[in-house]
């Protein structure tokens, strides 16, 4: 994490970064940032679309960059915050952002009701709260209709992205997969309902993990989990049908019959198991019983596309794998799961895009890679003039 930090935190000191524009998403685990900076007025000036007047502002290129900090260490988010003043307030009057945005961050999650007064304390910002489900919603609009090759399904190891017809988007459930899990029906911009929960996420697995494994970081869990073998565990429909299908209702013999369930058959205990069989057996657990809920509510109201978000996938091949094969198995490949490359950022970009400033990313194609961990992607924005 640490790590993550310092590399982003050395390139967005580059002299040539003004930020003019942060938001932040304060989850029950993880700080998502998404902050927008411009170049210097000279580089600026070389660039074409600068001071090119549109009818209701102007276009400044610059890039938007995306960062996250573990919620526990709050303190390091606030620092790089902090050594951002600065700038950033010279950026304001440098980039034509109004004064007055300088002591105010947009900021939706949890934390931005629980830390608003040690930001206020602090840093004398004051957090300008964005509503959580319509910041997941906007930031997913945004990027399904923005970012060419966001979405993609995940079938049999293989990525295949997904063309959006902007006009065949709606509707579609989003699911919200960090510390607890949201489930929301989009209708259309703005339009939307969270229909359903479960608070069995991304903080159940990371949370069981440490305990049962004594892992460090949850980049160890995963790829423990990436070893292991989860048949060592959980309780198969073979290990209770003496090896053969079950068939009159679709069950395979490898399907899982009970996940955990041979630790009690074997009577062993934790020691006896290795971390990373029990791992396996988490992640598949939690991410089989996510799909399931999110197809049922999909089947709730007619939706045959569901998008996952949130920094639990984290990109991690067998989350997906689990995921899509869980939706497909129980709608009988009626409906399809799809991941988003900024799966983990929908919050913070939606709590952004509620300064009304991205008009466009200038590129056909601006993400050079998925945004697991932190990244730059570049943009032009609309300022008022
Ligand atoms: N570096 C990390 N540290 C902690 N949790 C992580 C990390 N990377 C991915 N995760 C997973 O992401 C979840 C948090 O997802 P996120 O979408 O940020 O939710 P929240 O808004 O609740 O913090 C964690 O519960 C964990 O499962
Ligand atoms: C309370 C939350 C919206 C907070 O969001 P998060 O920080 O987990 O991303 C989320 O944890 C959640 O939807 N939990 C599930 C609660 C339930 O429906 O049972």
């Amino acid at each position: 994490m640490d790590g993550d930090r310092i590399e982003e935190a050395t390139l967005a000191n580059s002299p040539a970064d003004e930020i003019s524009h942060l938001a932040l998403d304060i989850g029950g685990s993880l700080i998502k940032m998404v902050y927008f900076s411009t170049g210097r007025e000279e580089e600026q000036q070389q660039q074409q679309p600068i001071g090119k007047t549109q009818k209701d502002g102007r276009l400044l290129n610059g890039r938007i960059s995306f960062l996250k900090f573990e919620t526990s260490k709050i303190n390091e988010c606030l620092d790089f915050i902090s050594s951002k003043q600065l700038r950033c307030s010279r950026g304001v009057q440098h980039s034509g952002f109004p004064a007055s945005d300088k002591n105010i961050i947009k900021a939706t999650g949890g934390g931005a009701f629980k830390f608003a007064d040690l930001f206020k304390e602090k840093l004398n910002i004051n957090l300008d709260k964005v509503e959580e489900m319509s910041s997941l919603v906007s930031g997913a609009n945004f990027l399904l209709k923005a970012v060419p090759s966001e979405a993609f399904t995940y079938v049999n190891g293989q990525r295949n992205y997904v063309q959006i017809d902007h006009n065949d988007l709606y509707p579609y459930l989003l699911v919200n997969i960090g510390s607890g899990v949201s489930m929301i029906k989009v209708d259309g911009d703005g339009k939307f309902e969270r229909v359903s929960g479960t608070s069995v996420g991304g903080g159940t697995f990371w949370g069981l993990g440490k305990l049962l494994t004594k892992c460090k970081s949850f980049d160890d869990l995963l790829e423990m989990s990436h070893q292991g073998n989860n048949r060592v565990i959980d309780m198969l429909v073979g290990d209770i049908y003496g090896g053969v299908d079950y068939l009159k209702i679709g069950l395979s013999s490898t399907a899982i019959a009970s996940s955990f369930g041979k630790a009690i058959s074997e009577n062993k205990e934790l020691e006896e198991y290795k971390p990373e069989d029990v791992a396996r057996s988490l992640l598949r657990m939690i991410s089989n019983n996510i799909g399931q809920i999110a197809y049922l509510n999909a089947l709730r109201f007619g939706l045959k596309r569901i998008f996952f978000g949130g920094f639990f996938i984290r990109g991690h091949a067998y989350t997906m794998d689990t995921i899509s094969v869980a939706v497909d198995f129980w709608s009988k490949g009626e409906a399809k799961a799809m991941f988003l490359r900024h799966e983990g950022f929908l919050g913070a970009l939606g709590a952004f895009m509620n300064y009304q400033l991205v008009k466009e990313f200038p590129n056909s194609n601006p993400l050079v890679s998925d945004l697991t961990d932190n990244g730059i992607i570049d943009c032009c924005v609309q300022v008022s003039s």
